[in-house]
C-alpha cells in the first residue's frame, strides 16, 4: 500500500467537546471487577448465567474531532449473576488498534471503516464494538469490518482473532450471527467479503464441533450496508441498508457510507443448503432503512416470514447523503413490520410489509428457543412519547448516541397486545435479553428480561431484571457505582450452557 501514510497530525489529550464524547456519553474508559453489586429487590435463585453485553468506548482521543460512536473501542461487560448475587467484570478487547494505540499512547487508527485515513498500516481494523456471542467455549467479539476476536468467558482476557482454525473464508464477519436451536449451527455471513468496496457476499455455517458446513459466494446488486440478517429452517435472508460505499470517496478520505435514498430496500433470499451463489433472488421492497431482525420462519405453505422494525429515514443520520442531507434525529422513528416472501415467486417486487404494532420500536428480541421458526413474542425497546420522560433534564446530560428508547414492550403478535416496562423519567433503556425459566416449561416467552438502562439522575447504570409474566414491575434492579456508556448488543449465556458446552476444537 502506498506511502505509510500521513504525517501523525499532533496527538490530543483530550476528548472532543461533540455530543457523542459528552455527557452519559463522555468515554469511561474502566477496566477492573466490582463484586456483589448492590441490588434493590430480589434476583431469582434459578437464575444462574452471565449477561455479556458490548459498547463502544474510545480509550483514547480519537483522530478526526467528529469521529461516530460505532468507532470506539470495544469493551465487554459481564454481569455474573447466581444465588441471587452479581459480580461485574468488565475489559476493553485486546484488538490490534486497541494495543497499538495503547503502546503509542495516541489514535493511529483514522475513519470508521476507511484505512486510507489510517496513520499506520493495520492487519485487522476492528473496533469489536458491535456484538458478543458465546460458541464453543469461547466469547466472540464482533464487528462486521473483520474476522472475531476470541475472549476468554471467566476472565475477559482476550485470546486473539479467530479464523475457525483457517477455515474462515471471508475477511469479514457479522456481527449477527444466528445460533439454530435444532441443529446448534452458528449461521454466518460476511459482506464486503473481498475487501473494501467489494459487492462480494459470503454465506457459511460452522457445526457445533467447529467444522464448517455450507459456503457460498453470492455477489450483491450494490456495494451496500448489511447488518443484520435472518434464518429460518430452509433460507437465509439478507437485507440491505441503503448506505452505500464507494471506494474513490475513501481514497480521497471521505466517509465508507452515504446515503442512497434512489435505491429499493433489497431482501436477498438464498436457500440455507446445498445452494450456489447463482441461487439467490434480489427483492425490492419500497425504500427503506432496515433494523434488527426479531425473527424469520416459514409457514405451512413454505412461504417465508420475516419481521424487522423498518425506517422511512436515515437512522444513521451522521453519514448523510450525497448532498449532506440528514434528518433530524429527534424526528427518526422504527415500526415492526412482516414481510411475507415466497422464494419461487417470479416477480421480485415485494410490498411495503405491514406493520405490526403501531410503535417505535427497536432492537427486537425474542424467546431464542423459537430461533427460526414460528413465534409470537417479542422484547423490543420502545420509544413512547406519553410515558413523562423528563426529556428537558435527559436532554442535557445524556450526549450523543442512537435514537433513544425510554421504555422496554412486550408484543404478542397474534394477540395484538402491547405490554410496557417504564423506568422511570429520568431513565432511558439499553437492549434487552431474555432468560427462560426454569421449571421445564416451555411455554414461549416465559422466564425473565434483563437489560441496561442509563440512570440520568444520578449518572450512573442499572441493571434491571423482569419477570415477563408481570412485565410492568421491577424485579431487581442492580445498581453499578459506575456509568456505562450506551452500548449495542448483549447475550445471556446460561450456566447450564457453559458446562454442556462441546469440546473447543484444537489450536
Ligand atoms: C447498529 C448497527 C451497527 C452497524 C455497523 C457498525 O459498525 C456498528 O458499530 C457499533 C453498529
Ligand atoms: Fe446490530
Amino acid at each position: 500500500m502506498a506511502g505509510h501514510f500521513r504525517t501523525l497530525p499532533p496527538q490530543k489529550k483530550s476528548f472532543p467537546a461533540q455530543p457523542q464524547f459528552s455527557g452519559f456519553m463522555r468515554p469511561c474508559r474502566y477496566e477492573g471487577g466490582i463484586e456483589n453489586l448492590e441490588i434493590i429487590g430480589e434476583i431469582p435463585h434459578e437464575i444462574d448465567g452471565t449477561f455479556y453485553r458490548v459498547m463502544p468506548d474510545p480509550h483514547l482521543p480519537p483522530m478526526f474531532e467528529d469521529d461516530p460512536w460505532f468507532n470506539g473501542d470495544g469493551t465487554i461487560s459481564a454481569f455474573r449473576i447466581k444465588d441471587g448475587h452479581v459480580d461485574f467484570k468488565q475489559r476493553y478487547v485486546r484488538t490490534e488498534k486497541f494495543v497499538r494505540e495503547a503502546e503509542a499512547r495516541r489514535a493511529l487508527l483514522g475513519r470508521y471503516r476507511n484505512r486510507y485515513t489510517d496513520a499506520v498500516e493495520f492487519q485487522v481494523r476492528s473496533t469489536a464494538n458491535t456484538n458478543i456471542v458465546y460458541f464453543q467455549g469461547k466469547l466472540l467479539a464482533l464487528k462486521e469490518d473483520s474476522p472475531p476476536y476470541a475472549m476468554d468467558p471467566e476472565t475477559l482476557e482476550t485470546i486473539g482473532l479467530w479464523d475457525f482454525d483457517g477455515q474462515l473464508p471471508s475477511v469479514t464477519f457479522t456481527a449477527h450471527p444466528k445460533f439454530d436451536p435444532v441443529t446448534r449451527e452458528m449461521v454466518c455471513f460476511g459482506y464486503e467479503a473481498k475487501g473494501d468496496g467489494t459487492p462480494d457476499v459470503c454465506y457459511w455455517t460452522v457445526r457445533p464441533d467447529g467444522t464448517f458446513g455450507e459456503t457460498v459466494w453470492l455477489v450483491a446488486p450494490v456495494v451496500a450496508m448489511i447488518h443484520d440478517f435472518a434464518v429460518t429452517e430452509n433460507y437465509v435472508i439478507f437485507p440491505i441498508i441503503p448506505q452505500t460505499c464507494d471506494l474513490e470517496r475513501m481514497k480521497k478520505g471521505g466517509e465508507h457510507w452515504q446515503w442512497d435514498p434512489t435505491i429499493p430496500m433489497y431482501l436477498g433470499v438464498l436457500p440455507r443448503y446445498g445452494a450456489k451463489g447463482s441461487d439467490v433472488k434480489w427483492f425490492r421492497a419500497p425504500h427503506g432503512f432496515p433494523g434488527h431482525v426479531s425473527n424469520a420462519y416459514e409457514d405451512s405453505s413454505g412461504q417465508i416470514i420475516i419481521d424487522f422494525p423498518v425506517s422511512s429515514q436515515n437512522v444513521f443520520f451522521w453519514w448523510p447523503d450525497k448532498d449532506g442531507h440528514s434528518p433530524d434525529p429527534r424526528t427518526i422513528t422504527n415500526q415492526l413490520r412482516r414481510f411475507i416472501i415466497d422464494y419461487k415467486s417470479e416477480t421480485l417486487d415485494l410490498p411495503p410489509g405491514k406493520i405490526l404494532f403501531d410503535a417505535d420500536v427497536e432492537f427486537p428480541r425474542i424467546d431464542d428457543r423459537l430461533a427460526m421458526h414460528r413465534y409470537n413474542i417479542a422484547f423490543t425497546c420502545l420509544m413512547d412519547h406519553t410515558l413523562g420522560t423528563d426529556w428537558p433534564y435527559i436532554s442535557q446530560v445524556m450526549g450523543g448516541g442512537f435514537p433513544p428508547y425510554n421504555s422496554l414492550a412486550k408484543f404478542n403478535i397474534e394477540q395484538g397486545t402491547q405490554e410496557t416496562w417504564f423506568p422511570g423519567p429520568r431513565h432511558l433503556v439499553q437492549e434487552c435479553v431474555f432468560i427462560p425459566r426454569k421449571n421445564n416449561s416451555t411455554e414461549e416467552g416465559d422466564g425473565y428480561v434483563m437489560a441496561l438502562v442509563n440512570n440520568y439522575h444520578e449518572m450512573i447504570s442499572e441493571l434491571i431484571v423482569l419477570d415477563t409474566k408481570d412485565f410492568g414491575n421491577t424485579l431487581a434492579r442492580i445498581r453499578l457505582p459506575l456509568r456505562l456508556r450506551a452500548g449495542f448488543h448483549g447475550n445471556w449465556v446460561d450456566a447450564e450452557d457453559v458446562d454442556g458446552h462441546p469440546a473447543p476444537a484444537a489450536n
